[in-house]
């Protein structure tokens, strides 16, 4: 079985953060790890607390998958600050590990900060380098880099975002008119189209999304047929996503149509 290893922070109502991670790997095919940075105190309607660990907790938990489990995949989550930025883009240089996929977490959708202010420039600086793709959405696009939202300008951010050094960029567009993601690999755009569903269940799209492109990168398929897979995967996880999992917006539910396939999906869910 692949392997891919998410190193991220706990979402303690489990809609987003590791816990995402973690279904989505499921849901794809491969075998999750985790190296835990962080944890929140969340529910569905938002962030009462984040508790940061030293940068010295992450590097010892992914040594410790990497020297005995290994990882054909991997992917950043909510990394919260510059130390851990920069140990995680340390770590994973040193051991060489492949296909890393960097989701530059910013903001939750309740709005709360997900990350220190001064560590925008440690994702510039050392982890989009050694990235395979990274995959921020439309406002931390233009977030990263300092540049006020305009989807007019989304091509141009991607450009400038590939120029710091990942091989790959995907612009996810779940809060866009179109719902498109846009990748961009140095030379070509591709627009990745699919169903838009509405209902307000999206909390943990986006760790679901970057889970499933790194779940693809591990099973070995080219970028764009994984980004397009992963987008499928997210879209997936939208149109089940729990309104009855607490009075915010629900989380995505990664697993929903496997089970639904399984005949199962009602027995599970009520
Ligand atoms: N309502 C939706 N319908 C279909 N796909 C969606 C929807 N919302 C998000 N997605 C998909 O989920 C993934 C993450 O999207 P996005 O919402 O942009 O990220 P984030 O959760 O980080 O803000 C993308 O592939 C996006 O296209
Ligand atoms: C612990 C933790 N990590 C990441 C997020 C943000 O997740 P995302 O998938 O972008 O979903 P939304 O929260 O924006 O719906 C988080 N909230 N908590």
């Amino acid at each position: 079985m692949k392997k891919a290893l998410s190193i991220a922070t706990s979402d303690s109502g489990a809609g987003a953060g590791i816990q995402a991670d973690l279904k989505a790997f499921l849901r794809c095919g491969v075998y999750g790890t985790t190296a835990l940075v962080a944890t929140t105190a969340q529910n569905t309607v938002g962030v009462k607390d984040i508790f940061a660990f030293p940068p010295e907790v992450a590097v010892r938990q992914i040594e410790a998958v990497a020297e005995d489990i290994g990882a054909d995949a991997v992917k950043t989550g909510m990394l919260f600050n510059a130390g851990i930025i920069s140990a995680v883009a340390e770590t994973v240089a040193r051991l060489d590990l492949p296909n890393l996929v960097v989701d530059p977490v910013m903001v939750a959708e309740s709005g709360a900060k997900l990350l220190e202010d001064d560590a925008v420039e440690s994702y510039r600086r050392e982890l989009f380098p050694v990235a395979r793709v990274i995959t921020p959405n439309a406002n931390e696009a233009f977030a990263l880099l300092g540049a006020e939202p305009d989807e007019e300008r989304i091509e141009e951010v991607a450009i400038e975002l590939h120029s710091l050094g990942p091989e790959n960029v995907v612009v996810t567009g779940g809060h866009t008119d179109s719902g498109a993601d846009l990748l961009y690999d140095g030379r070509k755009f591709t627009r990745i189209e699919g169903p838009v569903h509405a209902g307000g269940n999206a909390h943990g799209s986006g760790c679901t999304h970057s889970s499933a492109l790194a779940s693809f990168l591990a099973l070995g398929l080219p970028v764009e047929e994984a980004a397009r897979r992963a987008r499928e995967v997210a879209a997936e996880a939208v149109q089940y996503g729990l309104g009855e999992v607490g009075a915010g917006p629900g989380p995505v539910h990664a697993l929903g149509r496997v089970l639904e396939e399984a005949g199962i999906y009602q027995e599970v869910s009520g």
